[in-house]
Formats: structure tokens, C-alpha cells, sequence
């Protein structure tokens, strides 16, 4: 006999776990699939792994940059025990009293679509079970790393993010297809550990979707420890040396670069393949097209959150849209996602890029009348405690006809924590000659808005 509930989220993600509490917290009957570990890729394999990684080295910089303070130095043992105590040894107990106190069913296994509102669940034991939902099936299955079809490349089962966030041992050599986001941490974090990094990227520079300033500052950083950057590059080929117990990537000019572990960090794929998708009338192996009600159009019972509908693949954003859907099925006002700012991005490297909204590039080729009102944290008082020495540029981009901010990139050692601001003013459409009246505190590097006060006094 089926089982009913009112909505059954498959996939328990930080996308999948906000929006089953949310709606549990609405009064929703909840139930929750999850085939892994309940926390997602995010908690185990991605954002939480890699961002522990990344903080020895970081904070290691900054005490050499600070007069007065011993020059710590990173223990790879201790970082790499402390990031097993952060993924919690790939156990996920921690997360299950939540789960039960927020009144929600867990079960375990994987989560299939079976025609219109029914979800077939099989466990690890081979057990099925056929659940209903009353009100909604929400998808929150996330994404995968994919690989691209370079020959060779998929014999070698290289490694993913999976894989070198978990690593327990430090690759002598690591080399790196991808100067995303992924590519540019991986490579930052374990050249902190001594690995000897080499990253390949197709594109003419590292995060190109980003600000140039930023890219520039990114590759510097990454090349002054060591890392070397094949930027325009372009792989033909991959194959595994056996004698010598590497991989080997081939490049169009004739060079080979060789590794002991090679990372791909080339993008993501959704999870949906095998998720029953042909059994309501959509493609497997998409993402999954929503609305801005995170609905899928067509079926007011189905939605899809977080990686698997390919809109950001941002935790901060699946979390987002959670919210959406929950407001939805409570039938309130705020019930759709009003992206009336790009997502805020923090590249967690040395030195750090945190971005919202369009870059200038960006925003004009969406129309807009933006001008960049360039700043320099390194030039503020707040600059001579923090990344002292390090060349730290931001850029605010400025609609001049609205007098709106409508982006902004901050470079720096530790910026990650100064993008909200300018995420609140870019949503919020706060006129610059409102901004310009708020008086940073001193002696900050937030006084690098003051750049903002004398472009509105010209
Ligand atoms: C190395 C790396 C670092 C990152 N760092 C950051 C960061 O610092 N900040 C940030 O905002 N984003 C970061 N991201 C992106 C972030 O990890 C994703 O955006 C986020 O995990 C997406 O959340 P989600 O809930 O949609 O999916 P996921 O976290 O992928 O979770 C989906 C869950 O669904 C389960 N599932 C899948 N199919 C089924 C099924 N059929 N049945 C049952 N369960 C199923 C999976 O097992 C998984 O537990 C990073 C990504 C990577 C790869
Ligand atoms: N700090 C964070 O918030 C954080 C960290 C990691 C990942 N993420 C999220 O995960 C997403 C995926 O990250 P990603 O780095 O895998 O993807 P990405 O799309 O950010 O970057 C992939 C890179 O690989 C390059 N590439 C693709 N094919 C190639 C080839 N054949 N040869 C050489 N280069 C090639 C692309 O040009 C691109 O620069 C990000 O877009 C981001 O949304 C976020």
C-alpha cells in the first residue's frame, strides 16, 4: 500500500534539508528521500571540505603579513584531521536528531519519479517502497562533476571534487583541468600542503565569468605559490603512464603534462538520469527547467531546487529557493524567487574575490548604462591590519542613470564577509547618494565605499 504524505522532497542536500524543514515547519506531512549521506555533496564533498582546506593556509599567509606575530606554518596532518571532523568522517548521525525533531520521515534510498504525484523509493537492501504525495514532489537531487568527452579522459576515472576533498594523502604532483571555481580552490588548497599544482584551462583566463581585476589577482596569487597555469590551452588527449604511475594530459602544441593524481574541474551535471523523469513527461539527464516558483511548468505538484534545475549552483541559492517553495505551498505573497540581484559569489582563494551582480562587461552588454567605480581596500586605514601588502582592488559598478549600484567585486585576503553589504544595496536598489551618506567605520577596509561618496559628489 502507498504511502502518503503531503510533499516528499527527494534529495537531502542543504536545498533538500532547508525546504523539507520549512515545510514541515508549515505543517506539511514530510517526507525526505536520501539515497547518500543526509548534508549532501555541499557538507561532505564540496563547500565544507574545501573551504576547511583552505583556512591553514590562509590564515598561515596572513600571520607572515602581520609584524608581531610568529610566522605560523601549516600542519598538513592537523588540516587534514580537522577537515574529517568537519565532513564528520563521511557519517552523517550528526545531522538525524534535526531531522527527527523537525518532524520529518527520512527514508533512505533512491528516489524515483512514478508517473504523476508517486515517488518509488528502493533501499540499499533491494526494499521498495511506493510513496504518494498529496500536494507536492519537490527534486533536489543536486549535481555531479562532469567529465568532459576529451579522449581518454573517462578510462582514466580521474579525480572529482569527491575525491580530492576527501584525499587523505597530499598528491606529490596535482594537476588541475579547469580554472573554475572548483579548480582555482583545489589548486590553492593543496599547493598549501605542498603539492606541486599544475592547471590547464581552456579559457584565456581563470574565473571568466568574473572581473578581470579579479582574474588577474586570482593567477598572481596562484602563480606566486607556485602553481603553474596553463591558461588558453587546449587538451587533446589523456592517458595513463603506468611505468611511472601518472596520468599524462596532451596538449595541442605537443606538450605532455603528467601527474600522479589529475583532478577534473570542468562543471557539473544535473542528477536527474535516473530519476524517473520520463514517467511525468520530461527528459532525464536535464536540468530541470522551473519556473520563478521553483515550479515546473505545466505541473503544479512538481518543483526543483538547488543544482538539479541548473539555475546557480550556489548552496546559498538552493537554500534560497527552498524558502520559495515552502512560502508557495503555505500560499504566501513572497511566493516567488525575485532575483532582482545576480547571486552573491565568494571564490574562496589567495587572494579571495567576492562578487555580486553583474560585472561592468556584463551589465553593459545587458543594456545598462554602467560606469566602474574602482577602489583599492590596500588604500584604506583598515588595509594596514588586514592583507597588509596585498594588492586589493574592488569594483563597483554603477548604473549612471539610476545612480544604483548594481554590482560589485572585492579582492582581497578575507573579503568573503564584505559582499553582503553590497548584496543588501544591490537588492535593495539603494541609490548611491543614499550610500554615500553612511559613513564606513574607520579604520576598516569597508571605507573603500567611500569611493562611492565621491563619485556622487562629481
Ligand atoms: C568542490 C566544491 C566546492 C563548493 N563550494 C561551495 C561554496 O563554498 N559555497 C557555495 O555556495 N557553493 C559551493 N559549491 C556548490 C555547492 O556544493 C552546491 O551548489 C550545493 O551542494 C547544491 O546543493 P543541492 O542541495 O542542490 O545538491 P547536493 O548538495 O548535490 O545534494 C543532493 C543530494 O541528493 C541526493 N540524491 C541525488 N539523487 C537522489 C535520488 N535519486 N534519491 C535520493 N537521493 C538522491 C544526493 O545523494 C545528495 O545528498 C561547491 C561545489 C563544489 C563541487
Ligand atoms: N566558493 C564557491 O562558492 C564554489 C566553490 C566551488 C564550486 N562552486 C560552484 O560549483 C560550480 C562548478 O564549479 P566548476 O569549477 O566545476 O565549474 P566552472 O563552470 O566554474 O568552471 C569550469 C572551468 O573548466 C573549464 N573547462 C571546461 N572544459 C575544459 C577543457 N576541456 N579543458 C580545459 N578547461 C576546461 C571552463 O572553461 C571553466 O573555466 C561553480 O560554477 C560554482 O557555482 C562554488
Amino acid at each position: 500500500m502507498d504511502i502518503a504524505y503531503d510533499a516528499i522532497v527527494i534529495g537531502a542536500g542543504p536545498a533538500g534539508e532547508v525546504c523539507a524543514g520549512k515545510l514541515a515547519a508549515e505543517g506539511l506531512a514530510t517526507a525526505l528521500v536520501e539515497r547518500e549521506l543526509v548534508g549532501g555533496e555541499c557538507s561532505y564533498y564540496a563547500c565544507m571540505p574545501s573551504k576547511s582546506l583552505l583556512r591553514p593556509g590562509a590564515l598561515a599567509e596572513e600571520t607572515r603579513r602581520v609584524a608581531g606575530v610568529s610566522d605560523a606554518e601549516v600542519e598538513t596532518i592537523a588540516a587534514l584531521r580537522r577537515r574529517d571532523e568537519v565532513i564528520h568522517e563521511l557519517d552523517d548521525s550528526s545531522q538525524l536528531p534535526w531531522v527527527e525533531r523537525n518532524g520529518i520521515a527520512l527514508l533512505r534510498g533512491e528516489g524515483r519519479l512514478d508517473g504523476e504525484r508517486r515517488v518509488v523509493v528502493t533501499a540499499r537492501d533491494g526494499t521498495v517502497t511506493t510513496l504518494e504525495a498529496r500536494r507536492a514532489v519537490v527534486l533536489a537531487t543536486g549535481s555531479a562533476a562532469a567529465v568532459p568527452p576529451l579522449p581518454g579522459l573517462r578510462e582514466l576515472a580521474p579525480w572529482t571534487n569527491r575525491e580530492i576533498t576527501t584525499a587523505r594523502q597530499v598528491p606529490p604532483r596535482l594537476l588541475v583541468l579547469g580554472g573554475g571555481v572548483v579548480g582555482v580552490e583545489m589548486a590553492q588548497a593543496w599547493a598549501s600542503y605542498g603539492a606541486r599544482v599544475t592547471l590547464v584551462e581552456q579559457a584565456q583566463r581563470l574565473i571568466e565569468h568574473e572581473e578581470e581585476l579579479a582574474s588577474a589577482a586570482v593567477a598572481a596569487g596562484l602563480r606566486d605559490r607556485g602553481v603553474e597555469l596553463r591558461l588558453g590551452a587546449t587538451v587533446t588527449g589523456a592517458r595513463r603512464d603506468a611505468d611511472a604511475g601518472v596520468d599524462v594530459l596532451t596538449l595541442d602544441d605537443g606538450d605532455e603534462l603528467a601527474a600522479e593524481v589529475l583532478l577534473v574541474a570542468t562543471g557539473r551535471r544535473p542528477r536527474t538520469s535516473d530519476l524517473g523523469l520520463e514517467t511525468v513527461g520530461l527528459e532525464p539527464g536535464r536540468a530541470v527547467e522551473v519556473g520563478d516558483d521553483m515550479r515546473v511548468p505545466g505541473r503544479d505538484w512538481l518543483f526543483a531546487i538547488g543544482d538539479c534545475n541548473g539555475r546557480e549552483l550556489l548552496t546559498h541559492e538552493g537554500k534560497l529557493q527552498a524558502r520559495v517553495v515552502a512560502a508557495a505551498l503555505a500560499g504566501r505573497a513572497d511566493a516567488t524567487l525575485r532575483q532582482l540581484g545576480a547571486p552573491p559569489r565568494v571564490i574562496f582563494s589567495e587572494p579571495q574575490v567576492a562578487a555580486v551582480g553583474p560585472t561592468l562587461a556584463q551589465a553593459r552588454a545587458d543594456g545598462a548604462d554602467a560606469v566602474a567605480v574602482d577602489a583599492r581596500l590596500d588604500e584604506t586605514a583598515g588595509g594596514s591590519w588586514h592583507g597588509m601588502g596585498v594588492e586589493q582592488p574592488v569594483r563597483f559598478v554603477v548604473d549612471r542613470g539610476r545612480r544604483v549600484l548594481l554590482g560589485a567585486t572585492f579582492v582581497g585576503p578575507a573579503v568573503a564577509e564584505l559582499v553582503h553589504a553590497a548584496s543588501i544595496a544591490v537588492v535593495g536598489e539603494v541609490p548611491v547618494d543614499r550610500i554615500a551618506q553612511v559613513a564606513p567605520p574607520f579604520p576598516t577596509r569597508s571605507e573603500a565605499w567611500l569611493a562611492l561618496a565621491d563619485w556622487s559628489e562629481r
